[in-house]
């Protein structure tokens, strides 16, 4: 028999802190109940429900804050579309959206994180064998696909944010109308899919309408094991057109009507310096305005920290007494956990003002927010294939970013959106943002697309295909890294390796041959100090002492064998501390060490998390983790056969030839190797300011590149 110890002090009442705890708990449900009746999307539960059961292909276009990321994947729960096991998945761009878009819907659905409703995104998987509702990002949901192509656990996948049109987002489009088509019923009634009399019908069915044209890459005489997969693009700021021509006439459904209204404020003329703006609006809003917290939208870190250093120092002249202002950052290079620091409420007598980029632009809801201050612009990639050259310039939003960025205000109650240029020049921006799947370098697209077994990249069935030029590029490029064979297949075992590695393909390519040439733990710690933004910085006022402080790791071999100290330095002094204090006072003592060096401590610990995560990559694929010790000349060797596509000679003038685009560059004065200037040189990075810059630069002899790339440099010889 056991007997039942009762702890010592229980009476069978609740004590009075638990019984606050189970009343505020309750209090929560019931205002989370009502805020989500009170939802525009409640009112059409029904009709949403029926219109998806009618339609296999839904496009909803719905305000934002309607309330169509949370409630529709419930609506399809509670109508039984999870029946058997089956999960709904809801593809979102960003990871940060993803995490807690889904955390919300676990709490309004009073369950556990992971339980019915899980999130998973790169390296943080919440979902269990139970999991019912998933969100993810749309890289995920393609790299599951890799292991399962019919997607066969899905019973509906929704496709959130559409109008974003990210690389991942365009790709999944294409790839989930070949999986539905694959899966889909031969006939329309909903008899068993394995009676022998549809099959044959599905077979001919099927081959009418694709037979022979398709792109299909899925074989379709599978389609009798699945059951049929629903699809569902949404977003609010959506050209429904353009989606339901690519699905064939797909039927669209418009929800009118957002839960608080949002007052559009614009300036009277154009703002010179939109940063400078920005500060004064803050002020404005923080002097003059009602309670409410502020989310800014800015183009990147640097403007970010510029502009966190500029509030504070004009905190300090604020007249005693003043509400406090705090200051807190989001954009995609801080780690995950630091993201998630702007979603927690401000201290008491705080206003919260948010420094964001375009991560928080969609999806999210951050508690608090009242008012949004958009100056207009966006950094955003650019990629031209003739000299093969990616480059991030900042360019204004498009209408649709300007309708996100306002919609992350009104979502808890009314709100006010101040955009920093005059109305006639919002009239003057395109309706919405160039698909990224025109702007960028398609390697590493094309290299997913071939492990999930498109062969003809050129006659996928993008929704708006990419430049023939780009395609071109990028299959030369993915083959003369040995990803593909003569005949443009994945090659085996490097091009399957390099596609199963979340990297770019040359950082991948580089962490396979590093492993044979002995070097990966220094390759693994190049790729993710390249994977960051600088790593070192320079303040104009301290230029020489920068210079200094850099001195102690720089390397006469260049860039990447200093950054290599400097990531091993941090090791040392935090492997030494970490012996002498607890956990806060390190990371204090880790700020200040970035600091007296120059290193960016947020770039750096980034750095250190990419890190651990690819180490563990290698570790499971079986590459062989070795360090090449003092032999460095090894691993110069392993960074010249990695990157002798970004190969550059010196001139007589002092200027360098890429090798590969035949582009005048110069080394960039941050570099190691501004002064010495050697022969011939590798470098990681191009950009485009007055001039043409290499940055990330190392020290290669001219001879190592028909020895170790014969096959591009002897072809070109
Ligand atoms: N984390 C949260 N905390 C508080 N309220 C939230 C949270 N997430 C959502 N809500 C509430 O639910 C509403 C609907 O959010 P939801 O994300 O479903 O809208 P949406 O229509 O998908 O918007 P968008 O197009 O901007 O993504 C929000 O306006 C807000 O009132």
């Amino acid at each position: 028999m056991v007997q039942r110890n009762h702890r010592p002090g229980y009476t069978g009442k609740l004590s009075n802190g638990k019984q606050n705890r189970r009343t505020e708990f309750s209090a929560r449900r019931q205002k989370i109940a009502q805020q989500r009746k009170s939802l525009p999307i409640a009112s059409v539960e029904k009709r949403l429900i029926e219109e998806v059961q009618k339609n296999d292909i839904l496009i909803i276009v719905g305000e934002t804050g309607s309330g169509k990321t949370t409630q529709i994947p419930q609506f399809l729960f509670g109508a039984g579309f999870c029946r058997d096991g089956k999960v709904i998945g809801i593809t979102q761009p960003r990871r940060v959206a993803a995490v807690t878009v889904a955390k919300r819907v676990a709490e309004e659905c009073g369950v556990e994180l992971g339980q019915k409703v899980g999130y998973s995104v790169r390296f943080d998987d919440t979902t269990s064998g139970s999991t019912r509702i998933k969100y993810m990002t749309d890289g995920l949901l393609l790299r599951e696909a890799l292991l399962d192509p019919y997607l066969s656990k899905y019973s509906v996948i929704i496709v959130d944010e559409a109008h974003e049109r990210t690389v991942h987002t365009d790709v999944l489009l294409g790839l989930l109308k070949n999986v539905q088509s694959a899966r889909s019923k031969p006939v329309a009634d909903d008899q068993s899919l394995n009676s022998g009399r549809k099959n044959v019908i599905a077979g001919m069915s099927l081959e009418k309408e694709y037979g022979g044209q398709s792109s299909g890459f899925l074989k379709k005489d599978h389609h009798e094991k699945y059951a049929p997969l629903k699809l569902i693009i949404m977003s609010a700021s959506l050209d429904a057109r353009t989606f339901s021509e690519y699905f064939g006439g797909a039927k669209s459904v418009h929800i009118q009507g957002r839960q608080f209204p949002v007052d559009i404020f614009y300036t009277c003329h154009p703002e010179e310096d939109y940063l400078d703006a920005s500060l004064i609006t803050i002020f404005q809003i923080h002097l003059k305005e009602g309670p409410g917290d502020i989310l800014v939208f800015l183009t990147g870190q640097e403007e970010i920290e510029s502009v966190e250093k500029l509030i504070n120092d004009r905190l300090t002249q604020l007249p005693e007494g003043s509400q406090k202002l705090q200051v807190v950052p989001i954009f995609a290079a801080l780690p995950s956990e630091q993201q998630l620091l702007v979603f927690a409420p401000a201290p008491s007598g705080f206003r919260k003002v948010i420094l964001a980029t375009n991560i928080a632009e969609t999806s999210v809801t951050i508690p608090g927010i009242k008012y949004v201050i958009d100056p207009g612009f966006v950094k955003a990639r650019s990629y031209d294939p003739g000299k093969d050259m990616e480059s991030l310039i900042i360019v204004p939003t498009s209408k649709s970013q300007a309708l996100q960025r306002s919609g992350r205000a009104g979502r808890e109650g009314p709100g006010k959106c101040f955009r920093l240029y005059p109305e006639s020049e919002f009239e003057k921006l395109e309706d919405s943002t160039k698909p990224e799947i025109k702007r960028c370098n398609l390697s590493n697209v094309i290299l997913q697309l071939k492990a999930l077994g498109v062969d003809d990249i050129l006659g996928f069935d993008f929704i708006e295909k990419p430049s023939r030029a780009a395609i071109i590029k990028s299959l030369e490029q993915l083959f003369s890294l040995g990803a593909l064979t003569d005949d443009c297949r994945l090659s085996d075992p490097v091009g399957h390796q390099m596609a199963r590695l979340p990297l770019d393909p040359v950082y991948s390519k580089a962490l396979i041959l590093a492993s044979q040439f002995n070097c990966l733990e220094e390759m693994l710690i190049t790729v993710a100090m390249l994977s960051v933004e600088s790593i070192f910085y320079a303040p104009r006022e301290k230029q020489a002492e920068a210079r200094t402080a850099i001195k102690c790791f720089s390397s006469p071999e260049g860039d990447h064998i200093t950054l290599i100290n400097a990531y091993r330095a941090s090791n040392d002094f935090l492997e030494k501390r970490s012996a002498e204090m607890g956990k806060p006072k390190i990371e204090k003592a880790f700020r200040k060490w970035c600091k007296e060096n120059f290193i960016s401590s947020r770039s750096l610990k980034h750095a250190r998390d990419i890190h651990r995560q690819i180490r563990g990559h290698a570790e499971q694929m079986g590459l062989n983790l070795a360090s090449c010790g003092d032999d460095m000349l090894q691993y110069r060797r392993c960074l010249a056969a990695s990157f002798f596509l970004n190969a550059a000679v010196k001139q007589p003038e002092g200027t360098y030839r890429a090798l590969a685009s035949g582009l005048v560059v110069q080394i960039h004065p941050s570099s190691v190797l501004f002064r010495q200037k050697p022969e011939c040189i590798i470098f990681n990075e191009l950009v485009q300011t007055n001039s043409k810059y290499v940055r990330n630069v190392s020290r290669i002899d001219y001879l190592w590149l028909t020895e170790l790339a014969p096959q591009y440099y002897a072809v070109k010889n």
